[in-house]
């Protein structure tokens, strides 16, 4: 498999006011038929412009390093076969500048990113998805692995390096990089590892995406979001934890189940830490509408606190539970961290239950991130919404801040 190093000359032709994306338009006569950043199917493309190329010139020439993936792209002697294969049409207008291209970047190649990764190739999301491991080996086979599933998936771009200036021009990048959890060990202990992996790899990303957001999912994922906010200098927007969004899935599952019924019409929240420390808001939980703990009352049907504990215990012992049993847990943190790229990707201004900043938000007053229901769209964190916490519910998500603010002062960031 060869590499080659191509020049191609391209004429500006438009550029957002921040520069992170322009169409430009190809005067080379040949292109090479495949590269790790360019669309080849019409002779004008878009290009997101590395934020250190001189911009103010008029007329801007790329240098590629670019390899095929498979052999059989390039024909005898460079003959690019796509350009050989289509009939070009006459005086074809350039795409409008308006159409978007979505790159999503995942950082860490494990279980969970993986999960993310293929969850986001079957949901049709993105047009490119880059993923960024140190593992090279492990990180080109899932690529290739992904790569050779193309005949079954809708069209996605898919690149991979261990060089984060892959990820140039991500709208959103997913970092799921990390240790993780061995069996019985708490997600806080995880800490000190992660910490140093973050200062190694949000620095870049922010760098070569600036107008990114960046969805945190390692590990503890409250603080290391924090982490991330402080080390990203980001506005907190845009710096989305994972959170409770998969803690809130499996406390509707299992509503669902105790009372057979579908979970996607169990309305249900856990909010605060990811973790031991988060909160159920019983007082707020409803079916197909139907508030359901004023319903139980109205009627003068008796239910007992300890069942409903027990439920919020059973979403608390989940993940230790999968990981005595299978060792990690992807299948549903791929799921529900996919549904924060869908609502963001595609602007779905849903409610989600994810790590952002509260303070200020039910008597919370540290630079504290921790889960509650919030809006997600393009700007990312569109709102928080303002549910009804009852006191104990409220004492309780205080209880849960402080928590993870005295993890976070040990940090000294
Ligand atoms: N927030 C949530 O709800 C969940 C969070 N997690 C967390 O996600 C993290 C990852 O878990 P798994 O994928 O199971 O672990 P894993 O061990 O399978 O994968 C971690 C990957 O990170 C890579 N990595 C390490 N340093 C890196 C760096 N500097 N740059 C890029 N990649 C790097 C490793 O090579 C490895 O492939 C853990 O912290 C885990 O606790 C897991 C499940 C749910
Ligand atoms: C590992 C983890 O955080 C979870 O599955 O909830």
């Amino acid at each position: 498999m060869a590499w080659v190093l191509s020049s191609l000359k391209f004429e500006v032709v438009w550029c957002n006011s921040s520069f992170s994306s322009c169409l430009v338009q190809n005067r080379s006569s040949s292109l090479p038929s495949t590269d790790h950043s360019i669309s080849l199917n019409t002779r004008s493309i878009y290009y997101k412009i590395h934020p250190l190329l001189p911009l103010s010139a008029t007329t801007i020439t790329i240098f590629i390093m670019h390899k095929s993936s498979s052999d059989s792209t390039l024909g005898p002697g460079g003959l690019d076969l796509s350009q050989a294969f289509f009939r070009p049409i006459n005086n074809a207008a350039p795409p409008s500048p308006t159409k978007r291209h979505n790159k999503i970047s995942v950082i860490g190649a494990g279980n969970v990113g993986m999960a993310i990764a293929q969850t986001i190739l079957t949901q049709d999301l993105t047009d490119e998805l880059v993923l960024v491991d140190t593992n090279s080996d492990k990180l080109r086979g899932e690529m290739l692995d992904l790569q050779h599933a193309a005949a079954f998936l809708p069209r996605t771009k898919i690149h991979a390096s261990a060089d984060s200036s892959v990820t140039a021009g991500s709208d959103l990048c997913i970092v799921t990089a990390g240790a993780r959890q061995i069996s019985g060990e708490s997600r806080l202990n995880l800490l000190q590892r992660n910490l140093s992996l973050f200062r190694a790899i949000i620095p870049p990303l922010v760098r070569y995406s600036p107008d990114t957001t960046l969805l945190i999912v390692s590990n503890p994922v409250d603080v290391l979001t924090y982490v991330a906010w402080k080390l990203s200098g980001f506005p907190s927007n845009r710096v989305i934890g994972s959170g409770t969004n998969l803690d809130s899935s499996r406390f509707r599952f299992l509503i669902a189940d105790h009372l057979d019924v579908n979970a996607q019409d169990v309305q249900a929240y856990i909010v605060g830490e990811h973790g031991d420390s988060s909160v159920a808001l019983w007082s707020s939980i409803s079916i197909g509408g139907v508030p359901v703990l004023s319903f139980l009352e109205n009627q003068q049907i008796v239910y007992e606190k300890e069942t409903l504990e027990n439920i919020h215990k059973s979403v608390i012992d989940s993940a230790y539970e999968v990981i005595k049993l299978k060792g990690y847990t992807s299948w549903a943190i791929g799921y529900s961290v996919a549904n924060l790229a869908r609502s963001f990707i595609r602007n779905q201004r849903k409610i989600h239950p994810v790590s952002v900043l509260a303070k200020g938000f039910y008597g919370i007053d540290g630079e504290v991130f921790l889960s509650l229901p919030a809006m997600i769209g393009r700007g990312g964190i569109l709102g928080v919404t303002n549910v009804h916490l009852n006191e104990e519910e409220t004492q309780r998500l205080r209880d849960s801040a402080k928590t993870i603010l005295e993890v976070q002062t040990q940090l000294g960031i």
